[in-house]
C-alpha cells in the first residue's frame, strides 16, 4: 500500500478533474471541513476551539469544520485575516452563523488552536504581525492542529517561508503533499492524518513508501536462488561486516565478502574469500561496494568492470567522479547530502527535484538519505520515506541500509522497488530496536521484517 504524494499544482489539477467529473468544489470543501471536524473530535472531544481562517479555501475549510463542531455542541470561535477571496470560501462562510472576529492583539487564545490561515496557496512569508499572532495563540493553546499544512510551509519543498509552531497534528486532504514528508517542515506537523474528500483515484509517480511485498522464499529453491550478495571490503572492514550481516538478516540466501585479511566477528555463515575469481561468479545477484572502502578507489573501478547489479555506498560514491560513468550499469546509489553534493555538485530545486535530476544524469536509482529519505528513479518515480526514528542518525546505520538494499536486489526485486522496500524495513527496524539503539541492533531486528 503506497499513498500518492501531490505537489501543489498537481493537487489543483486533481481538484479540477474531480470538479469536471461532476463533484462541485463546495462538496470537496464540505468533505474537507467535515473530515477536519471529525479529526478534531477524535483528538480532543471537548476542548473549546479557536479557528484562525485565512482568505483562501484553507480558511473555507475552517468555516465548514466550525459549523460541524458547533452543531455537535462544542464551543467554537473563528478569527479571520479579512474577507474570503475565493468563491468556495465565501460559500463556507455563508454557512457559519456564529460570530467572526478579526485576528488582532485582542484575540484571546483557546485550549485548541486550529490553523487554517494558508494551505497549498501560500505564496510568500506571513506578514510579521500575523506571524506573531499565530505564535502567540499557539503558545496559549494546549493543543494545535494545522489544516492541510502549517501556515508558513511551502507545500512542494518542505521549506518554511516563515517560522511556525510545532503542531500536534496536521489534517490533510485528498493526497499527501511533499512537505508532509520533507524536512524541515515534517518535523513540525505532528501526526499527519490524510482524509478522503472525494477526489477519486489519484494518479502520481510520487508516492509515500509503504510496507513492501517481499519475494517469498521458494520452498524448493536453493541458497543462490534466494540471492547471492557479494561485498567488497576496503580499508575499514567493520563497515562492510555490518552491511554483510544486514544482507544476511535481510534474507539473502548467501553472503560473501572479498577481503585480503580475515574480518573478525562476522557470523560463520558469511563466507570470506580472497579469491579474485569470486567476482566473476554469474550467480551474484548484487555486488556491494563502498562501506568502509576508505581510500581504495580501485575497488569501485573493479566493481564497474562487472555486469552484476550494484549498490554503491559511502566512500565509493565520491570515487565515482562523474555521474556519466554509471550510465549503462545497473546501479543503486545511496548518498547522504554531503556525498550527493560531492558527486552531483549543486543542483537547483527542491530535494525531490534534485534527487530526480541526479537519477536522470546517472541513469541510476538514487537513495538520497536524511531524516526525509527519498528514492528516485530515472523514469520519474519518486518514493518518500515515512517518518522514522531520529536515532537512525547513528554510526553504521547507512551500512545496514546498503546491506538490506543489496539483499532485496539479490532476491530479485526491481531496483527502485528494492531500494524503497529497504528504506521502509530500515525505518521499521529502528522502531523495533527501541531507544538508543546501535547499528548492530538494527541488524538484529531485521529478521522478522524481511
Ligand atoms: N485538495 C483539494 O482538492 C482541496 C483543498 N481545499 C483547501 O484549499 C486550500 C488551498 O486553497 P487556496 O485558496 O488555493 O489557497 P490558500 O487558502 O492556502 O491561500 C490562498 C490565499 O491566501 C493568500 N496568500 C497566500 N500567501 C499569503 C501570505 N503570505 N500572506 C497573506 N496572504 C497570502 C492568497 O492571496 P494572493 O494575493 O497570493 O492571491 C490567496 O488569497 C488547501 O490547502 C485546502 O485546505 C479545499 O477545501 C477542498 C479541496
Ligand atoms: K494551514
Amino acid at each position: 500500500m503506497t499513498r500518492p504524494i501531490l505537489p501543489a499544482a498537481a493537487t489543483v489539477e486533481a481538484e479540477q478533474a474531480a470538479i469536471a467529473g461532476g463533484t462541485p468544489e463546495t462538496d470537496l470543501m464540505e468533505n474537507a471541513g467535515a473530515a477536519l471536524a471529525r479529526a478534531i473530535r477524535l483528538m480532543s472531544p471537548w476542548r473549546p476551539v479557536l479557528f484562525l481562517a485565512g482568505p483562501g479555501n484553507n480558511g473555507g475549510d475552517a468555516f465548514v469544520a466550525a459549523r460541524h463542531l458547533l452543531e455537535q455542541g462544542m464551543q467554537v470561535r473563528i478569527a479571520v485575516t479579512g474577507a474570503p477571496k475565493r468563491d468556495a470560501a465565501r460559500w463556507a462562510k455563508g454557512g457559519w452563523h456564529g460570530e467572526v472576529e478579526l485576528i488582532s492583539e485582542e484575540t484571546e487564545p483557546a485550549p485548541l488552536l486550529v490553523d487554517a490561515l494558508f494551505g497549498t496557496g501560500l505564496g510568500r512569508p506571513l506578514g510579521e504581525e500575523l506571524q506573531a499572532h499565530l505564535m502567540r495563540l499557539a503558545e496559549g493553546a494546549a493543543m494545535t492542529i494545522a489544516c492541510d499544512l502549517p501556515s508558513g510551509v511551502d507545500a512542494d519543498s518542505g521549506e518554511m517561508l516563515s517560522p511556525i509552531p510545532r503542531y500536534d497534528a496536521t489534517v490533510t486532504f485528498g493526497a499527501l503533499k511533499p512537505a508532509h514528508r520533507l524536512a524541515p517542515a515534517m518535523q513540525h506537523m505532528g501526526d499527519v492524518i490524510l482524509a478522503d474528500i472525494g477526489l477519486g483515484e489519484v494518479e502520481s509517480d510520487w508516492r509515500e513508501i509503504g510496507k513492501p511485498e517481499l519475494p517469498a522464499p521458494d520452498p524448493v529453491g536453493h541458497k543462490y536462488g534466494r540471492g547471492l550478495v557479494h561485498c567488497l571490503a576496503g580499508s575499514m572492514p567493520g563497515a562492510i561486516a555490518l552491511s554483510a550481516h544486514a544482507a544476511a538478516r535481510a534474507g539473502a540466501g548467501y553472503v560473501r565478502v572479498s577481503t585480503s585479511r580475515m574480518i573478525d566477528g562476522l557470523p560463520s555463515a558469511i563466507v570470506q574469500t580472497d579469491s579474485a575469481d569470486a567476482l566473476d561468479d554469474e550467480r551474484i545477484g548484487c555486488l556491494l561496494v563502498g562501506p568502509g572502502m576508505g581510500d581504495v578507489p580501485p575497488l569501485l573501478t573493479l566493481a564497474l568492470t562487472k555486469t552484476h547489479p550494484l549498490v554503491i555506498d559511502a566512500d565509493a560514491i565520491k570515487a565515482v567522479g562523474e555521474p556519466d560513468r554509471l550510465v549503462g550499469h545497473d546501479v543503486i546509489l545511496t548518498p547522504h547530502e554531503g556525498e550527493f553534493e560531492a558527486l552531483f555538485g549543486e543542483i537547483e530545486g527542491t530535494k525531490a527535484d534534485r534527487a530526480l535530476i541526479a537519477a536522470q544524469r546517472s541513469q541510476s536509482i538514487i537513495v538520497l538519505k536524511g531524516p526525509d529519505t527519498l528514492v528516485a528513479a530515472p523514469d520519474g518515480r519518486l518514493g518518500f520515506a515515512p517518518p522514522a526514528p531520529a536515532g537512525l542518525a547513528t554510526a553504521g546505520s547507512g551500512d545496514v541500509l546498503a546491506g538490506i538494499i543489496a539483499a532485496f536486489r539479490a532476491r530479485g526485486m526491481e531496483p527502485f522497488e528494492a531500494a524503497c522496500a529497504a528504506v521502509w524495513v530500515h525505518g521499521r527496524a529502528a522502531e523495533v530496536a527501541g531507544p538508543n539503539f546501535i547499528a548492530d541492533d538494527l541488524v538484529a531486528a531485521l529478521g522478522p521484517l524481511s
